[in-house]
């Protein structure tokens, strides 16, 4: 099993060019476990997720707890490159998991391991694809594999539905289960208030300064889906 992270939010608040984007926010995030964040468009879910990771000026505290390791596996929400850059998956891989010195052609050790990955998201012999060819969801299991290998404690998934087919989305929702079950705190933002809440332990809305936390089988009322979403 893995030690999953758990994270404890007090106070935060994020200020961009006086643009209050989250005021005073207090959450608890246990380890092990889905973490489904819901909200409308533009309600601050993703500037959220950069403040865990660490890449917004926040103000307020983020206390990662863990036991084992702090290892953070992210797949945002979306990948700007330029697509016709010569780069095919394996340069892709090799990018993410190269040491000093870089630039070097994988050798057998890591061929073998970017096989079991791209086995494990089901795109084993398209090695040879470039970035810029591939489709939504492609592009999605790729960035999901590099999230998952090795295992994170923590994963940070921003909407990875975006541009996935049904068959893609219920094959990220059961390797999003599997992960749950080995042990990894995952922290996902979903649209779908529906799935999110068959998958996901806990809901928490984030819009701004409005937010609360529900577990899975606690009611969400009309009233409070009116005041996210209106
Ligand atoms: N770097 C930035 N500089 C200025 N404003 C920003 C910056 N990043 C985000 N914002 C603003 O913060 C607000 C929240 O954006 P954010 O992307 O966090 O929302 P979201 O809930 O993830 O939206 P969506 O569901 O559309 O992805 C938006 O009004 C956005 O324009």
């Amino acid at each position: 099993m893995i030690e999953g992270i758990s994270i404890e939010v007090k106070n935060l608040s994020l200020n961009i060019s006086n643009n209050q984007i989250l005021e005073n926010i207090s959450l608890n995030f246990e380890k092990g476990k889905i973490h489904a964040i819901i909200g409308p468009n533009g309600g601050g879910k993703t500037s959220f997720l950069k403040c865990l990771l660490g890449q917004m000026p926040y103000k307020g505290e983020i206390l990662f707890k863990y036991e084992d390791k702090d290892k953070i596996g992210y797949v945002p929400q979306t990948l700007d490159f330029e697509k016709t850059l010569p780069i095919t998956i394996t340069d892709f891989l090799s990018m993410c998991y190269s040491k000093k010195p870089a630039f070097l052609s994988p050798n057998l050790k890591k061929k073998e391991l970017f096989n079991e990955i791209l086995e494990e998201v089901g795109l084993k012999h398209k090695e040879k694809r470039l970035l810029g060819n591939l489709s939504g969801g492609e592009l999605k299991r790729l960035l999901l594999a590099q999230a998952i290998n090795p295992r994170p404690n923590l994963l940070i998934l921003d909407e990875p539905f975006a541009g996935v087919d049904t068959v893609g989305e219920q094959y990220f929702l059961n390797t999003i289960k599997n992960l749950r079950d080995e042990g990894i705190t995952i922290i996902w933002i979903h649209h779908n208030i529906k799935v999110a809440r068959e998958y996901a332990d806990t809901i928490t809305c984030i819009k701004k300064d409005l937010k609360f936390q529900v577990n899975k089988d606690e009611e969400i009322s009309n009233e409070r889906l009116l005041d996210i979403y209106s």
